[in-house]
């Protein structure tokens, strides 16, 4: 071997450890240079991206460095004592290659500290809500109530009005007729939906069956729905805050997010006969309403923005294009990212569940929305003990994580729902691009048992980023399942990068942060401009907060192996 091959042996086996991630780990794999013992081996073969965690992470930068360290100590132990001078400049000129690695690592400090001072900046600015903020309305009586606009399995919701609670100048312009775009859409004809504008506002009245009447008992009770409630929605009482009572617990709220309903107000008060009542909810009220009905006297009230439709009421009129419909996968990711990392899940993902208004340029903004049967107890995260089969793993069985569907419980178990909510943004994304969803026919897969391969294929007018993330976020294994965060960050760098795209390179970060650095002077000076509320500037301002080097460079990872496959016609088999 020459000292120049040896030289360019040494920085080929540092990068590819540096690319590929050293997969496997210090000490199963010892490889030998020229007689000499090292502790890490390049991994043979491209394998797929995995994340690395940080500690991991900073264990492999050690073990490279200590390797580099190695070879060069063992160059010049050979130097000193002798043997070959080809041999002793081959070892070192091998050590130096190896020790070139050192640069990267550099170009990585830097590229880290830029995308920690973006984040920064981003995340001064706050997320605003729609409505102007208000100081009252913790009384039913402080509402007009209009038409019924919804129903579920556990409450009604209905259109509001509040003289004290108008929306912001710039969202008053919520699309009531949409005209899609030709361009973008399959659709001609326009669409209406209802307008916010005299009632701005929706109150969920909960079914209260069973839970009793005093408020400890249904915050007891439906303590979940609270999740997605403002700091100021319960009414505080000497510094305390009380729903109509004192309430031993509260769960955890989740802070605001331009993706994730919010609750402005949450009281009790007596169950009112509400239009519709008699007809669609008999056996829910009270006797005092109803003498047949089974409901207790006093229920919960949430109020929410009225948004004009659910997004599957969208999607039924509705076909959006390529763009729109992998900014709306985008925003579903966000907001499930979102919940991740307050440690939320939400477990009742469906397109029932999302709520959809449009920004003033008519791209449809979503909203995820009841959070009933969210996991967000203090103190547990993620991880749910599963040690009985009465403990509930979340609604919606269609769309439950193949991990969740299958656990079996037994002592020690626990379901780690880190990753469902992503799953379920796999499956919905189906109906954003015109497919039914492949989880709910009677004749369709089930998540428990279903092979990757007979997922079918989305329609060719889904992007292939679009395609590529979904087949990555419908893996049956969550360790090889990306994160939503990782997911959306895939999303933002097809939809915004795809120039610095091609010049990325996961081991090379250095030209990742330039671009950092570009687009938030974009945003930056889009956000001054009329268009600074729009859902695009929203994702760009959410993105660019939430910036992580690895999850970037994980992201750039399972670009380039997409476009490995794509460019060998082998994504229908991702494995
Ligand atoms: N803020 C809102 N603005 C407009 N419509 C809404 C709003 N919140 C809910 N809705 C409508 O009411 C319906 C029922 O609401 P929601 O899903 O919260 O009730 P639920 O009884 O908890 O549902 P589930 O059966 O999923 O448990 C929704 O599907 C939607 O059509």
């Amino acid at each position: 071997m020459s000292v120049k091959h040896a030289l360019g042996r040494g920085l080929e086996l540092g990068r590819s450890i540096f690319q590929l991630g050293i997969l496997k780990p210090a000490g199963r794999v010892a490889a030998k240079f020229r007689g000499e013992r090292l502790r890490l081996g390049p991994a043979a073969r491209p394998v797929q991206p995995q994340p690395l965690l940080p500690a991991r992470y900073r264990y492999f930068r050690m073990s490279l460095r200590g390797l580099a360290a190695q070879l060069q100590a063992a160059g010049f132990r050979r130097l000193a004592g002798g043997g070959s001078p080809r041999n002793r400049a081959v070892f070192l000129a091998f050590g130096v290659g190896l020790g070139l690695i050192e640069q990267q690592l550099e170009d990585d400090r830097r590229s880290a500290a830029t995308c920690q001072e973006i984040q920064a900046l981003f995340r001064k600015k706050k997320f605003q809500s729609p409505l102007k903020p208000f100081t009252s309305g913790y009384k039913l009586e402080d509402y007009v109530i209009g038409k019924q606009i919804g129903k579920g399995c556990n409450a009604a919701v209905y259109e509001a009005a509040a003289p004290f609670a108008p929306l912001r100048e710039s969202t008053t312009c919520s699309l009531v007729e949409l005209k899609p775009n030709g361009e973008e859409t399959n659709v001609s004809e326009s669409l209406r939906f209802p307008s916010a504008a005299s009632y701005p506002l929706a109150v969920k009245m909960m079914w209260n069956i069973g839970a009793g009447s005093s408020s400890e008992a249904i915050l007891n009770s439906m303590s979940q729905e609270l999740v997605p409630a403002s700091p100021e929605a319960l009414k505080k009482e000497k510094g305390e805050v009380v729903l109509s009572g004192h309430f031993g617990s509260v769960p955890k709220r989740v802070t605001a997010h331009p993706n994730v309903i919010r609750v402005y107000r949450a009281f009790t008060a007596e169950v009112p006969l509400l239009p519709g009542a008699e007809e669609e909810y008999p056996a829910a009220l009270p006797s005092r309403l109803n003498p047949a009905g089974m409901g207790n006297n006093r229920t919960l009230f949430l109020v929410m923005k009225n948004y004009p439709c659910t997004l599957r009421q969208y999607l039924e009129v509705c076909v959006p294009g390529r763009r729109q419909g992998s900014m709306m996968l985008l925003q579903l990711l966000e907001g499930v990212d979102h919940l991740c990392r307050q440690g939320i899940a939400h477990r009742d993902l469906k397109s029932d569940n999302v709520l959809l208004d449009f920004d003033a340029v008519g791209c449809p903004r979503l909203v995820i929305t009841d959070f009933g049967c969210c996991l967000a107890e203090e103190g547990l995260g993620l991880k749910l003990p599963f040690t009985s089969r009465w403990v509930n793993r979340g609604g919606n069985a269609c769309l439950m994580a193949p991990e969740v569907a299958t656990a079996v419980p037994g002592p020690g178990v626990e379901i780690d729902y880190s990753k469902a909510d992503a799953w379920a943004v796999g499956a919905i994304t189906y109906e954003i691009f015109g497919q039914p969803n492949p989880f709910y026919s009677p004749e369709g897969l089930e998540s428990r048992s279903y092979q990757e391969k007979q997922l079918p294929r989305l329609p060719a007018s889904a992007p292939e980023h679009v395609q590529l993330v979904v087949k990555l976020l419908l893996r049956r294994n969550p360790n090889k399942r990306p994160s939503a965060r990782v997911a959306a960050n895939i999303l933002h760098l097809s939809l915004w990068g795809k120039r610095a795209l091609t010049s990325l390179n996961p081991a090379s970060m250095g030209k990742m942060a330039d671009w950092l650095l570009c687009q938030s002077a974009v945003v930056l000076l889009k956000g001054c401009g009329p268009r600074g509320s729009s859902v695009e500037a929203e994702l760009q301002r959410g993105f660019l907060s939430n910036l992580d080097l690895e999850e970037l460079r994980m992201a750039v990872r399972y670009l380039m192996y997409g476009r490995e496959l794509w460019q060998s016609l082998l994504l229908s088999d991702l494995p």
